[in-house]
Order: structure tokens, then C-alpha cells, then sequence
């Protein structure tokens, strides 16, 4: 038997019979697993933390991220809850659908009106295949057709309702290869895929005063850090970076597709051919305005949201009547959070203030020590602003040798 056939136990007792020493899995959780993946051997976990107060279009709301990194939670719960003091994010969802993409090669005998006259003719063929996606309230909405030479590129926009849809949408473009292929002067279907191309934006926007973050000069230094994450590419991927902290901690909670939406977002980024911030912070009439676009191609439904009890856990967090669109804001929303507290944070007294007082949590868990001298060597760390794995041994030291 071929090592993906084994059992996930038999595949275990592999690795372990090569001295790789593995964690202990209960059973039950290791042969759900194996349902979701591949090759599955055990698991990866994650710490589960919320914002309190993320205050969204007038709704307020806890929102689940997992992440590893210390201070992001914190950080998108510092955003978080100065847009609460300054009425929070207005933020809108524009699910208009995700493209496709089927790429024909053709010879002198194919028309390319002749191709747009079928079109209307091919959406409805789709949709009368596709029906349940109707029924949802989906479905493929438009067709468009380019020619360069002996290639005719197709974009299909498919509406997936409240899914990512992913999928559906390969299937319905399979499925319109196969009637394409059909067509006068088609010579064969080179191939029908979805794009990540950036689609269902998600725009949030908030007006902040700036006596609720230390004043006008602070909001000032926000804007001009803005201005130069717009110009300067060294910059704007870390403005970015900051701002994917919460975006893909939430898409982890929430079971989405990260790999889709930072792909999609680094297209959005570099739109003009220059990489820039995804974020704006401008001062206007003496308020900090800020805003942000994000791809949002996410769901509430499909992919293995329904068959994950870790994921339904989050949307229990995030409450009753949180479509796809409410999602896609909340997340966006968190982004900016966290886009706001880190630059706070660097304007202002640096990230390793707040940062590596979080982070030095870590250090001081690897140490071999009881559970009061680790409360006492991570007070001495913070005390003394002092952060390295070393220091938290040498504090150790001093602590055993009653100094
Ligand atoms: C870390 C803070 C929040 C400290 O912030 P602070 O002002 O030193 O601490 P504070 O005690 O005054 O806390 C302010 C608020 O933060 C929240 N908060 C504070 N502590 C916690 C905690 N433990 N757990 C949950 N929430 C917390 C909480 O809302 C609190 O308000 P309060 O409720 O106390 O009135 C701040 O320094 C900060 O936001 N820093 C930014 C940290 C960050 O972005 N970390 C990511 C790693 S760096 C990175 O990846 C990319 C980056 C940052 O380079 C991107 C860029 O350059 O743009
Ligand atoms: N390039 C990419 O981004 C690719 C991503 N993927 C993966 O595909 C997965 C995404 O899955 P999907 O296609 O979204 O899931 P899926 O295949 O389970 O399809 C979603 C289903 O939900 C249905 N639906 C829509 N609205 C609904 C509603 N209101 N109620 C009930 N059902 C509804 C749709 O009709 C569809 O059948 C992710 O795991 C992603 O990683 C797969 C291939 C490529």
C-alpha cells in the first residue's frame, strides 16, 4: 500500500518506527482530520483569541482570529476600540462574483462575433446546469472574449452566493470549455480555471479624532507614514503585512482561504504597476481619515466550513446573521484595526514596546522553570525592558541564586 492509502495510526507508526518523535493525537480527532487532508499525521494548533467591540456598520461584534504572533490580537483589539470611541466602520461588501478564465486555441476559421453573438446563449446554458446556484441566488452573470493572435481569452464572472466558490465556479467553466470546444475554428480548449484576480471587494472607512489617539501631531504622523507606504515600496509591504495579520487570522477562524485573498490583495496592491499600501490615512478638517480595499472572495458556506467544528465554533463567536457579505466587512474592518494600532505603535514609541512585551511570553515558556519563577522572570523582563531568550536565563539564574 502507497504511504496516502495507510490509515493515519499506520502512517504514524512509520514515522515513529524512523525515531521521529510525534505528539499525542486522540484517535477520534486524528481520523476526522484525515477526511479534510492528505497524508494526515496529526495536527497543527493554533491559539484561538477574540476582539471584543468591533463595531461594524452599527452592529458590534466579537470576531475569532488565530494566529500565532504575539501582540496581533492585541493590537486589532487596540484598533478595534478606537473605532468604537469614534463610531466605529462603515464598510461595504460589493459581491459581484469571481472570474474565470478559459483560454482557446483557434484557427482562421473562427469568429470572434460570431463567439460575443453566442454569449447570452451560454450563460443560460450554464445557469440551466447550474441550478442549485441559482436557487442560492447565484449564478453566471456575464461573458467576455479577447483575441491575441491564435488565443481567445474568456473572463466568466460566476455570483457564488454566499460561498467562496471556488469549485462551482471550475465546474461551470469545465463546463462551458466543453460546449466552446464545439465552436467553428476551435483547434482545442487550452484550459477553464477560476482566476484569484481581485474580486468581491470589501471597502471599510473610518473618521477618527485625534484627541482618542494622543492628539493632532500623532494623527499627523499616522497620515505621513501613510503617504510614504504609497510611495515607497520598502514600506508599503510592511503596511501590508500589517494589515494581513488580522485579515488572515480571521480567514483561519473562520475556515477561508487565505492563499486566495493574499494572492488577489498583492494583485490590488501593485494596480498601477507600482506596489503600494492597501490602506489610506489622510487628514481631513483636522479628523484622521482612514480606509482600505481588500479582495474578499470568502463564504459563510462550502469548503470544509460546515464540517469543522473549530470553525463553527468562530461563527458562533461572530453571532447570528452573518452572511458572507458581514463577514467579508468584519474582516476588512479588522485589518484596518490592526493597520491603525501598528502605526500608532511605530509613530509613536516603536513596535518593540508593545510587542516584545507580549512576545517575551514565549521566552519565558521555554524556559525549565516552576510556574512562579516564570511570573517572576517575565515581571523582571518588562520591568527592564529587556527582551531575548538569554536575558530570561539569565534572570533565572539570578532568581535561583537568591539574587
Ligand atoms: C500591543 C499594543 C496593543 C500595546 O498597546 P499599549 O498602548 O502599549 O498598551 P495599553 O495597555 O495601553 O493597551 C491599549 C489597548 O490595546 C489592547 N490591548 C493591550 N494589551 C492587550 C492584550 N494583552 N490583549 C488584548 N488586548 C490588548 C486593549 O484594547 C488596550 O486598551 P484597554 O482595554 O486596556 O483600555 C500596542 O503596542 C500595539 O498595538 N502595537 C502593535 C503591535 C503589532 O502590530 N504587532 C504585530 C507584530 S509587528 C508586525 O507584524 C508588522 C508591522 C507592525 O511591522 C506592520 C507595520 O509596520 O505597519
Ligand atoms: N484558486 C483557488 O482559489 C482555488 C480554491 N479552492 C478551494 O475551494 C474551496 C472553496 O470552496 P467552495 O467552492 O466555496 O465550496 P463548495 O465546493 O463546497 O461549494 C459551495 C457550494 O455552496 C453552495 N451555496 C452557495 N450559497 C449557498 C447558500 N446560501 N446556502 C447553501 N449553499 C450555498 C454553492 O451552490 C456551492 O455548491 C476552498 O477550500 C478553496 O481553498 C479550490 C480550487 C482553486
Amino acid at each position: 500500500m502507497k504511504f496516502y492509502q495507510l490509515k493515519p495510526e499506520q502512517r504514524r507508526e512509520l514515522l515513529q518506527a524512523e525515531g521521529i518523535k510525534l505528539e499525542k493525537i486522540n484517535e477520534e480527532v486524528l481520523n476526522r482530520l484525515d477526511e479534510l487532508s492528505e497524508n494526515v499525521i496529526g495536527q497543527l494548533r493554533l491559539p484561538l483569541g477574540v476582539v471584543q467591540q468591533l463595531h461594524v456598520n452599527g452592529r458590534e461584534f466579537w470576531v475569532p482570529m488565530a494566529v500565532e504572533e504575539p501582540s496581533v490580537v492585541a493590537a486589532a483589539n487596540h484598533g478595534a476600540s478606537i473605532f468604537a470611541k469614534n463610531g466605529g466602520i462603515f464598510a461595504q461588501s460589493m459581491r459581484t462574483g469571481i472570474y474565470g478564465q478559459i483560454v482557446l486555441k483557434v484557427n482562421d476559421e473562427f469568429s470572434l462575433s460570431n463567439l460575443n453573438n453566442k454569449i447570452p446563449k451560454l450563460i443560460d446554458l450554464a445557469n440551466q446546469e447550474f441550478v442549485s446556484l441559482i436557487k442560492h441566488g447565484g449564478g453566471t452573470r456575464t461573458i467576455s472574449a479577447d483575441q491575441k493572435e491564435n488565443l481567445v481569452y474568456l473572463k466568466v464572472l460566476v455570483d457564488p452566493a454566499e460561498a467562496m466558490g471556488a469549485n462551482k465556479t471550475n465546474s461551470i467553466l469545465e463546463f462551458l470549455g466543453r460546449k466552446l470546444k464545439q465552436f467553428a475554428g476551435v483547434e482545442e480548449k487550452l484550459f477553464a480555471i477560476l482566476s484569484n484576480y481581485p474580486s468581491q471587494l470589501t471597502k471599510a472607512k473610518v473618521k477618527i479624532d485625534p484627541n482618542t489617539i494622543g492628539g493632532l501631531k500623532v494623527a499627523e504622523r499616522v497620515a505621513l507614514l501613510s503617504k510614504i507606504g504609497y510611495e515607497n515600496v520598502y514600506r508599503a509591504v510592511t503596511n501590508n503585512k500589517g494589515i494581513m495579520n488580522g485579515v488572515d487570522a480571521v480567514l483561519l477562524a473562520t475556515g477561508n482561504d487565505y492563499r486566495a485573498i493574499e494572492s488577489a490583495a498583492a494583485v490590488l496592491a501593485n494596480q498601477d504597476g507600482h506596489y503600494r499600501s492597501l490602506s489610506k490615512w489622510t487628514m481631513e478638517n483636522n479628523m484622521l481619515i482612514g480606509e482600505l480595499t481588500l479582495p474578499m472572495a470568502i463564504g459563510v458556506v462550502g469548503g470544509s466550513i460546515k464540517a469543522r467544528k473549530d470553525v463553527q465554533q468562530s461563527f458562533a463567536i461572530l453571532g447570528k446573521n452573518v452572511d458572507s457579505k458581514t463577514l467579508g466587512e468584519i474582516i476588512v474592518g479588522i485589518g484596518l484595526a490592526n493597520n491603525l494600532a501598528a502605526l500608532l505603535a511605530i509613530s509613536t514609541v516603536g513596535i518593540q514596546a508593545g510587542h516584545m512585551k507580549l512576545q517575551a511570553r514565549n521566552f519565558v515558556a521555554e524556559l525549565n522553570a516552576s510556574e512562579q519563577e516564570k511570573k517572576q522572570v517575565l515581571g523582571r523582563m518588562i520591568e527592564e525592558k529587556k527582551y531575548s531568550e538569554s536575558h530570561a536565563r539569565e534572570i533565572l539564574q539570578e532568581i535561583r541564586e537568591g539574587n
